[in-house]
């Protein structure tokens, strides 16, 4: 195993990330929500009002475990540097470079997969964000994904707009219709969500966010972007493994929260989407000129991405000043305007990692989620966001033991968990508060079935009688 330190990169698929997160207007602390009976016209039909208190504001290399891996010994800013030649226009920010770390294909509790773990943990802390080589597999299906993106995003905009699932938020996102913080994006978004057949019980029984993908017709989009997705599933496993490592935890602490141990449900709510932003100056005349997409946290555990060589992700580190909590108040458009980015120029050949506000929350904020943002650059640029996630249904609690902090005041016993599935629904009625999916989810008083049992316990399926009652 070899921990890298590189500073150029292939020409090739280049990371960013999507995740979207929290982006705008009317919803609701996850924590708020509350109690539900059964799913109809209850009070808690409708989520909880958000008060945006921010707002303005396989040939991979072989293990090797008898020689010990190298610590990355680069920094990671270089503070003097205030443009990068691929920086879009108009922004002002230091610029990362990032140690590259590559990933074992198997992680082995060995003395230097320990030695990895620890040093992936420290750049998390360190940078918000670590990069990753990509193995030889990854660069090939990352720019087949790449191509296929550009292909979809080609077509006609009935054709693209026909991509839309009234049950999940699967599929086209024009550019303008994201909001965050009350503001539009320009990024033109394809979303692939968990793909449930119409038939499937959760869909029938009206499970919010449960439903297909409306993939477009022909064009092999479904299966060049669902082998890229299954195999960035594969690597946020061992990343999920390595940061229980790193965080002195057993294995499956973190895992279990996924449910894809085989045992509990059938996995993350992974998903992934391919954005497409246009030139600056070149928008679609919404809202505020040149905004790609407005700063914002991801929801789950990690983010893996890839983006083109043109440039516009900016990141923030952690910093104990600019504590949030974005399942609990939104974050959306946080220090938008402010100094203290970071650009994350693109390197080739390699993916970027940032953490979600589930990784924060379990781990008692000793990681916190990466706040981001992008820029639109002068030329279009083209991107992939994978989320690793918790179970739709998983009620999270603070992980215990490790290096994660001890709960000084007892907190913990009277924190009632977050609701992941509740999270997920709640960003994305406010990123997306004018989609069909939204209004349908709204007026069908489906949002109170987040508070049944059924959809708080990993691995359940529906009853007979909430079936009948939804369909
Ligand atoms: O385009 C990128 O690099 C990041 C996109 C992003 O943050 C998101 O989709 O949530
Ligand atoms: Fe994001």
């Amino acid at each position: 195993m070899k921990i890298s330190v590189r500073t150029t990169g292939l020409p090739l698929c280049r990371a960013a990330l999507p995740g979207r997160a929290v982006r705008t207007m009317a919803t609701a602390a996850v924590a708020a929500a509350t109690h539900v009976s059964s799913g109809s016209s209850s009070p808690m039909s409708m989520p909880p009002r958000l008060f945006n208190v921010r707002a303005a504001q396989n040939a991979r290399l072989p293990v090797q475990p008898a020689s010990p891996p190298r610590q990355p010994t680069t920094t990671t800013t270089t503070p003097q540097s205030q443009t990068h030649p691929l920086m879009p226009p108009g922004y002002i920010a230091t610029t990362a470079t990032l140690p590259t770390f590559t990933i074992p294909s198997v992680i082995l509790p060995t003395p230097s997969h320990h030695l990895l773990a620890k040093s992936i943990i420290s750049a998390f802390r360190r940078d918000g964000i670590i990069q990753i080589a990509q193995s030889p597999l990854q660069q090939r299906l990352c720019k087949e994904a790449m191509a296929a993106s550009k292909k979809f995003f080609a077509l006609p905009p009935e054709k693209k707009a026909a991509c839309v699932d009234e049950r999940s938020y699967g599929g086209y996102i024009a550019s303008g219709e994201e909001v965050t913080d009350g503001i539009a994006d320009y990024s033109e978004i394809f979303t692939i969500t968990r793909d449930f057949a119409k038939t499937d019980s959760r869909v029938k029984a009206g499970w919010p966010c449960h439903g297909p993908v409306p993939w477009p017709e022909n064009g092999g989009m479904r299966e060049t972007m669902m082998r890229y997705k299954t195999e960035l599933g594969e690597e946020g496993k061992r990343l999920v493994r390595l940061v229980e490592m790193g965080l002195g935890l057993e294995e499956g602490e973190l895992g279990r929260w996924i449910g894809d141990d085989g045992k509990q449900g059938e996995g993350g709510w992974h998903h992934a989407r391919v954005l497409r932003f246009p030139p600056r100056n070149k928008t679609n005349g919404k809202g505020k000129e040149g905004r790609g997409i407005g700063s914002h946290t991801d929801y789950g555990l990690l983010v893996i991405s890839a983006q083109d060589e043109v440039g516009g992700l900016f990141i923030r580190r952690p910093s104990r000043e600019e504590r949030f909590a974005n399942w609990e108040e939104s974050a959306a458009g946080l220090r938008e305007e402010e100094e203290g980015w970071v650009f994350v120029p693109p390197v080739g050949g390699t993916h970027t990692v940032i953490l979600g506000d589930m990784m924060q929350y379990l781990t008692r904020n000793y990681l916190t989620a990466t706040p981001h943002k992008v820029g639109l650059n002068t030329r279009e640029r083209f991107a992939f966001a994978y989320f690793h996630e918790p179970s739709f249904q998983a009620v999270l609690k603070p992980l215990n033991g490790g290096v994660i902090p001890t709960d000084l005041d007892d907190s913990r016993k009277k924190d009632k968990g977050v609701h992941y599935g509740t999270h997920f629904t709640n960003m994305f009625i406010r990123n997306y508060p004018e989609r069909i999916t939204t209004k349908r989810l709204l007026a069908e008083g489906r949002y109170g079935l987040l508070e049944r049992p059924e959809l708080r316990t990993i691995g359940a399926v529906p009853t007979t009688t909430t079936v009948e009652k939804s369909v």
